[in-house]
């Protein structure tokens, strides 16, 4: 077998980053040479995860582009936003491939990202050069790629629910409303009052609506496939689960449609993808049946009465929201199958 391609992961401690170790240990053509920690290089990594004890013995190392280099061929940045807008340039000099988890390189306007995420934006030429890279819709553009900015988790799920009804001319793209929930790890592991146990335990809330980061990026991915700009509504709710999103997204229908004309137009859309499973008629997705896996599980139900649409479309927040579709990036990127590592089984129940 050729040699493996060597990985590190800046945030390693953090819920992407782990999940990022957690996966790669199976990939049979990477592994994780280096996990990296702004806070507490030097210390073991198992300190904080003991159940990867037996995968990952190391130190942390110091976010250092040009130690990393000497270990790694490709980084992933799995961190808060604002970070990788300072440190992927000194990682792209040093001559490492950089895939990046957070949103600093997927809104192409600097003046849109500073309006939503109230930081400075990441810097030309570097913010031209990343491919966003929502791997079922813009998969070729990342083969090759020096620099890719993993798509959101909210946005995968809506995007892979909307594109190819959009395409098809079967909605209204002006119509649209996305109603999305998740559970809590999506806001990372770090402490706050409004994702603490008994905050969360028995309670369901909506969150950061019309203001959401996501909307600009959901409506960059719809305006440039309906070919005219989208606005959206998109509105976040917080679940008290661990792991998914629920994207329950309604459209007008453009003339008359049935469940099974969506069901058959997704499946030919998707024919040739391996992440996406379109759902019978009748038979809607639920989290758990995705949990732990790669998967997107998309269904629908058309009501004649009202001639709109109903599609849910559910995703592991931290796997193909996250970790999962940063190496199916990396595999894309590598020339490789997408599939690489990645074919895991939702755990169940
Ligand atoms: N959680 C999710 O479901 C998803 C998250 N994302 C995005 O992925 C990124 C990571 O998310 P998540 O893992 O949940 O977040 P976490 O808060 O769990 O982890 C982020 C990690 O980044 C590290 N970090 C913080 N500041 C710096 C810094 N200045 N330099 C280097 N490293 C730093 C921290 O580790 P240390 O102190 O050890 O350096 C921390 O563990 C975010 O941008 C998030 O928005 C995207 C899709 C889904
Ligand atoms: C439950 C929860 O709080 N989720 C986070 C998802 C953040 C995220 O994934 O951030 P970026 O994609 O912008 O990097 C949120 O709604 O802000």
């Amino acid at each position: 077998m050729s040699e493996q391609l060597r990985v590190a992961i800046v945030g390693s401690t953090g819920y992407g980053g782990v999940e990022l170790v957690r996966l790669l240990a199976s990939h049979p053509q990477a592994k994780v040479t280096s996990v990296i920690s702004s806070s507490s290089a030097g210390t073991p990594f198992s300190d904080g995860f003991p159940h990867l004890q037996h995968i990952r013995e190391e130190l942390l190392d110091d976010v250092d582009p040009a130690l990393i280099r000497t270990k790694a061929d490709v980084v992933f940045l799995a961190t808060p936003a604002g970070v990788a807008a300072k440190i992927t340039p000194a990682f792209l000099q040093a001559g490492l491939k950089v895939i990046d988890l957070s949103g600093d390189y997927r809104l192409k306007s600097p003046a849109l990202y500073e309006e939503w995420y109230k930081k400075p934006a990441a810097e030309e030429p570097y913010l031209s050069e990343a491919v966003f890279g929502l791997a079922e819709i813009y998969g070729e553009r990342v083969k090759g790629a020096a620099l890719i900015s993993n798509p959101g988790c909210y946005p995968t799920a809506t995007l892979l629910g909307l594109v190819p009804a959009i395409k098809a001319g079967f909605i209204d793209p002006a119509s649209i409303i996305i109603d999305a929930k998740s559970g809590v790890s999506g806001a990372g592991r770090g402490v706050s009052l409004g994702t603490h146990y008994s905050e969360l335990n028995e309670n369901f809330k909506a969150y950061k609506l019309n203001q959401h980061q996501h909307i600009p990026e959901i409506e960059m991915v719809l305006s440039d496939v309906a070919e005219k700009p989208v606005v959206t509504t998109f509105s976040t709710h917080l679940v008290p689960m661990t792991r998914g999103i629920m994207s329950t997204m309604y459209a007008n229908i453009v003339g008359e449609r049935t469940t099974e004309q969506f069901i058959a137009s997704y499946k030919e859309f998707y024919a040739d993808r391996q992440f996406v499973r379109i759902r019978p008629a009748g038979l809607l997705p639920a989290t758990k049946e995705v949990w732990g896996s790669n998967y997107c599980d998309i269904g629908f139900a058309v009501d004649t009465r009202t001639n709109r649409v109903t599609i849910v479309s559910v995703i592991d927040n931290l796997v193909k929201g996250a970790a999962g579709q940063a190496i199916q990036n990396m595999n894309l990127m590598m020339g490789w199958d997408e599939s690489l590592g990645l074919q895991f089984v939702p755990a169940y129940p």
